[in-house]
């Protein structure tokens, strides 16, 4: 969408560098307004060096980059549904309220998912190293 113009109705994407652009514009500002996808990042950068560290086969990598991707996207769903909502409501409002909490239990059981399958990776193999 051509959101420049903010007279004009937004304009279909005419081409794919377009699309691209604004999608990287949503991950880049989900980044910078949402505390928690940047440690959700952070962790990432930290599950990617310790693999490295690690050696993990590819199996493992797979493991720990699906899982990682899967905490950014439910992170990015969770700001779009965030977002909607105060475009709906700014007032107090039961259903926002539950809306908004599920989507941040959407997060936490991902987050959760991630968590474990780092630890069912990691552990073993830093455990090894010093016994
Ligand atoms: N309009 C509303 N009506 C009722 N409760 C709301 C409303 N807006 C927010 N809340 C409550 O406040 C909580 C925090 O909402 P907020 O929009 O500040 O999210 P946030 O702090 O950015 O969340 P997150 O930590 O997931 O990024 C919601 O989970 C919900 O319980």
């Amino acid at each position: 969408m051509d959101l420049s113009d903010k007279n004009q109705l937004p304009q279909k994407n005419r081409h794919y560098s377009d699309s691209f652009r604004y999608a990287f514009e949503g991950v880049k500002t989900t980044f910078q307004e949402e505390r928690n996808m940047r440690t959700h990042v952070l962790a990432g950068v930290i599950a990617l060096l310790l693999g490295l560290f690690l050696s993990l086969s590819i199996a493992e990598w797979l493991w720990i980059v699906l899982s990682s991707f899967l905490v950014f996207v439910m992170e990015i769903l969770n700001t779009v549904i965030e977002n909607l909502v105060d475009l709906v409501t700014k007032e107090y409002h039961p259903l926002a309220k539950k809306v908004k909490d599920m989507a941040a239990g959407a997060v936490l059981s991902t987050t959760i998912f991630a968590v474990v399958t780092g630890l069912l990776i990691f552990a073993p193999k830093i455990i090894q190293l010093f016994f």
